[in-house]
C-alpha cells in the first residue's frame, strides 16, 4: 500500500512490478524492490517536501530558508488529516479563524460549540503529534525547521555588537507556538490584568482576585500573587513527565468528533482578507488562501473573520489587506482602506539575559535521571522586584507585578546556550570537546545548535559533562522599549520587518544589570556554590564591576524570550493609538477581530502562552455569546466560569 502523495515515478514502477508479479514473472530482486516501495515512496516524498520548503513554500529570504533545513524532522513526523483542499472555494462559513496557535484553537473551539460552521486555517503542517513535539526536552530541535517560520529581527542598534540580529522562533504547525515552546504555564500577574482594565480602558479584562503580598516568598506563581519563588515549574503537559498539551491537542482534537461543522485546513496560507464596502464602511467578507498545491482560493464568511496569526503575522495580514498606517501602505503600493496608524506598533517582548555556569561532579547528583529525562530541564522560578520596579510602583501608587523572572535550568540546554552566544559556548566546548570545531566546524547559531545535538546524542561521556550545566536566566518583565512590525514587501510570502528595539530605554538595561548581579549572587549562595565549577572561566564581568561594564555585557547577551505581543493592542473604542476595541474588534472595519498575543495592551509579567490561550478563549466567548443571542435553535454557550484550559501540572524534576 503506497502512501498518499507518492511520486508518479514510484507509482509507475509499482504498477509495472505488480503486473509482472501477477504474470508470475517477477524475480527475487523484483520482489524485494516491490516490498521496499512504500519505504522508498516515503523517503522520496520527504525529500520532495524539503525541496519545496527550501524553494519557496517556506516564506523568507534565501538565507532564512537555508536555515530552515533541519535534519531533526522526518517527513513521517507530519500527518495529513486536514490538508486544505480546493473545494474550500465553494464553501461559506459562519466564522473563519486564521491561525491554529495558542489563541486561535480555543477561540475556534468556543465558536464551534455554538453549532456554527467554523473554518480554522493553519499555514503550517500537522506535526503536533510527532515525537519531537510531544517530548518537552526536545523542543529546541523544532526550531529552524519546517515547524518554525524562521523569522529574524532587524539589526538591533542598541545591542552589541551593534546591529546584532536575533533569531525569532515562531510556531508554524497545528498548535502554533504552543507546539514548539518550553511548555511553561504562567498565568501572569493579576495586577497586569487589572491595569489592562483600569489604565488601558479594556473593560472586562481585570483579574478578580485580590493581590496579597509583594515579598519574595515561597509559593505558587499561578496563585493570587505572582511575586514568589516556586521550587518547581508548572507545565502544560499530560501529567508529570507526560507529553505536550499544545493548543490544538487540548482544544480542537477533542471537539472534532462531536462538532462536524468545525473544519480545519492545514498547510493553508492566508494571503489577505477579502474586503468589501457595506453602507460606505469597510467590511471583511472572507479570506484569500493559498493551498499546498499553490492554488489560490477565496473562502467566504457570513459572520466574522478572526485573526489569530500571532503578534507578528496578524499585523502583516492587516496591512496586506489595506488596514494600517496610510503612508506605510502607500510605500508598498497597497490601497489604504482603513487608516489605522497603530497596526504593527508597540511591539513588546521580554528581553532575556541568560547566564551559563558549569557544574561539577557533585552537580550530577542533582539530576539522578540525567539529561535524558523527559523534561525541559527547567527547575525553579523566581518572580521578583528590582529597585527600578519599586520606583515605578511608587509612581503608579499601585503594585505592578514582578519586574524580573529568573528561571533556573539544570543541564545544558542548547537552546539557551546558543542564545547566550556562540562565543560563550565555544569557551565551554574548547574545554569539554576541544576537537569539535576541527571535526565539525560551525558557521551559524542554528549550525551550532545541531552540532551540540549531535554531540549530545553521540557521546555518552560528553553528555555527562554537559549534563551538569546550570543556566540562570532573567527576563525583564516590564520593558519600556517598544518595537515595530512593518511590511518589507507587498508579497505575503516575504516576512515582515520585526524590530524588537531591545534595550532602547535605559531603564530596561538597568533592570537587567540588577538581574545580573542577583543571578551571580544566587550562584554564590551556600546551597548552590558547591555544585558550580568556577574553574571554567566564562567571560562574565565581576558582579562588583561598575554598572557600565555590566551594561555592556547585558547589551552583548540580551536576546528574545519569544513573547512578541501588543502589535494590534486593544483599548477604548475610538482611541487611534489602539487597533482593537476591548472585544478584539478591529476599529473601523466590520466583521473582523484579532484574538492573539498581539491584542495585549502591554505584555503580561510572565510567559505569554497562558495569557494568549485566555485571550483566544475570551474573544471566542464574546463572539459566541453575540452569535447565540442573534440565532435560535443552537446549542447554548458554556458559561465563562468554566474556561477550557489545558492541564497545568507541577513537574517535580
Ligand atoms: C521557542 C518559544 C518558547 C516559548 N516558551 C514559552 C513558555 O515556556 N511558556 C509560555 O507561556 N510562553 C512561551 N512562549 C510564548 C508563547 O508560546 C506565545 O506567546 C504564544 O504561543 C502566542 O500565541 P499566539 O496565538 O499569539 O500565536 P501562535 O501560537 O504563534 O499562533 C499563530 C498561528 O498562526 C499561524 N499563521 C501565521 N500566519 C499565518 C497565515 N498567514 N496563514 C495561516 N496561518 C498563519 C502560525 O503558523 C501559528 O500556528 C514561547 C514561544 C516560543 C516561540
Amino acid at each position: 500500500m503506497l502512501p498518499p502523495g507518492t511520486p508518479p515515478i514510484v507509482l509507475s514502477l509499482a504498477a509495472l512490478l505488480t503486473l509482472r508479479q501477477r504474470a508470475g514473472r517477477l524475480t527475487a530482486a523484483g520482489q524485494a524492490l516491490l516490498a521496499a516501495l512504500p519505504f522508498l515512496a516515503l523517503r522520496l516524498r520527504g525529500i520532495r517536501r524539503r525541496l519545496q520548503a527550501a524553494e519557496g513554500r517556506h516564506p523568507g529570504t534565501a538565507e532564512q530558508r537555508a536555515l530552515c533545513y533541519n535534519p531533526s524532522l522526518r517527513q513521517e513526523d507530519f500527518e495529513e488529516r486536514f490538508i486544505g483542499k480546493a473545494d474550500l472555494d465553494s464553501k461559506v462559513f459562519d466564522f473563519i479563524v486564521v491561525g491554529a496557535g495558542s489563541a486561535g484553537c480555543p477561540c475556534a473551539a468556543r465558536l464551534a460549540r455554538t453549532g456554527a460552521s467554523v473554518l480554522l486555517i493553519e499555514a503550517g503542517g500537522e506535526a503536533h503529534r510527532s515525537p519531537l513535539a510531544q517530548c518537552p526536552r526536545r523542543m529546541w530541535q523544532m526550531w529552524q525547521s519546517e515547524m518554525d517560520w524562521g523569522l529574524r529581527s532587524t539589526p538591533q542598534k542598541h545591542l552589541f555588537p551593534e546591529g546584532r540580529i536575533i533569531d525569532l522562533e515562531r510556531g508554524k504547525t497545528l498548535g502554533g507556538s504552543s507546539t514548539i515552546n518550553y511548555n511553561m504555564w504562567v498565568r501572569g500577574a493579576p495586577e497586569d490584568f487589572d491595569r489592562w482594565a483600569t489604565e488601558y480602558g479594556c473593560e472586562g479584562w481585570s483579574f478578580k482576585d485580590a493581590c496579597e503580598n509583594l515579598g519574595a516568598k515561597r509559593g505558587d506563581y499561578n496563585a493570587a500573587s505572582i511575586t514568589n519563588v516556586a521550587a518547581s515549574t508548572q507545565f502544560n503537559t499530560n501529567g508529570p513527565g507526560g507529553g505536550r498539551q499544545d493548543s490544538f491537542t487540548a482544544f480542537i482534537e477533542p471537539m472534532l468528533r462531536w462538532f462536524p461543522k468545525l473544519e480545519v485546513a492545514s498547510e493553508t496560507f492566508c494571503r489577505k482578507l477579502v474586503m468589501e464596502q457595506v453602507g460606505g464602511k469597510p467590511r471583511v467578507a472572507g479570506v484569500v488562501l493559498e493551498l499546498r498545491s499553490g492554488e489560490v482560493v477565496t473562502v467566504k464568511c457570513r459572520g466574522e473573520v478572526i485573526l489569530s496569526a500571532g503578534a507578528v503575522m496578524s499585523p502583516q495580514i492587516l496591512m496586506l489587506s489595506g488596514i494600517g498606517e496610510a503612508g506605510h501602505l502607500r510605500e508598498h503600493g497597497i490601497e489604504c482602506l482603513v487608516d489605522s496608524p497603530s497596526v504593527g506598533q508597540h511591539l513588546q517582548d521580554h528581553p532575556m539575559l541568560p547566564l551559563l555556569l558549569a557544574g561539577n561532579e557533585k552537580a550530577k547528583e542533582l539530576s539522578p535521571r540525567g539529561w535524558i529525562q523527559n523534561s525541559s530541564g527547567l527547575h525553579a522560578q523566581w518572580f521578583w522586584q528590582t529597585s527600578v520596579d519599586k520606583q515605578r510602583e511608587a509612581r503608579l501608587q499601585r503594585p505592578v507585578g514582578a519586574d524580573v523572572q529568573t528561571i533556573f535550568l539544570h543541564r545544558l540546554d542548547p537552546s539557551v546556550a546558543t542564545k547566550v552566544s556562540v562565543t560563550l559556548i565555544a569557551e565551554l566546548f574548547k574545554k569539554f570537546v576541544p576537537d569539535l570545531r576541527a571535526n565539525y566546524g560551525w558557521s551559524s547559531v542554528a549550525d551550532v545548535m545541531y552540532k551540540v545535538a549531535e554531540v549530545l546524542r553521540s557521546s555518552g561521556s560528553v553528555c555527562e559533562e554537559l549534563a551538569s550545566m546550570f543556566s540562570i536566566t532573567s527576563l525583564n518583565n516590564h520593558p519600556e522599549s517598544r518595537g515595530t512590525v512593518r511590511l518589507q514587501s507587498s508579497d505575503p510570502h516575504v516576512p515582515p520587518l520585526v524590530d524588537l528595539n531591545f534595550l532602547a530605554e535605559k531603564a530596561d538595561v538597568d533592570t537587567l544589570v540588577e538581574a545580573y548581579r542577583m543571578a551571580r549572587s544566587v550562584a554564590e549562595q551556600p546551597s548552590m556554590k558547591p555544585y558550580i565549577n568556577f574553574d571554567v572561566a566564562l567571560p562574565m564581568p565581576d558582579p562588583s564591576s561598575p554598572d557600565e561594564e555590566i551594561a555592556e555585557f547585558v547589551r552583548a547577551k540580551a536576546t528574545t524570550t519569544w513573547h512578541y505581543s501588543c502589535t494590534t493592542r486593544m483599548g477604548p473604542i475610538g482611541d487611534k493609538s489602539c487597533v482593537c476595541d476591548p472585544a478584539g474588534r478591529v476599529q473601523g472595519v466590520q466583521s473582523l477581530r484579532v484574538a492573539d498575543a498581539g491584542i495585549m495592551p502591554f505584555v503580561v509579567s510572565g510567559n505569554t502562552n497562558a495569557a494568549s490561550v485566555m485571550i483566544g478563549d475570551r474573544v471566542g466567548y464574546l463572539i459566541a455569546a453575540d452569535f447565540v443571542a442573534s440565532t435560535k435553535d443552537l446549542q447554548p454557550v458554556p458559561p465563562p466560569e468554566q474556561p477550557m484550559m489545558p492541564v497545568a501540572v507541577k513537574a517535580s524534576l
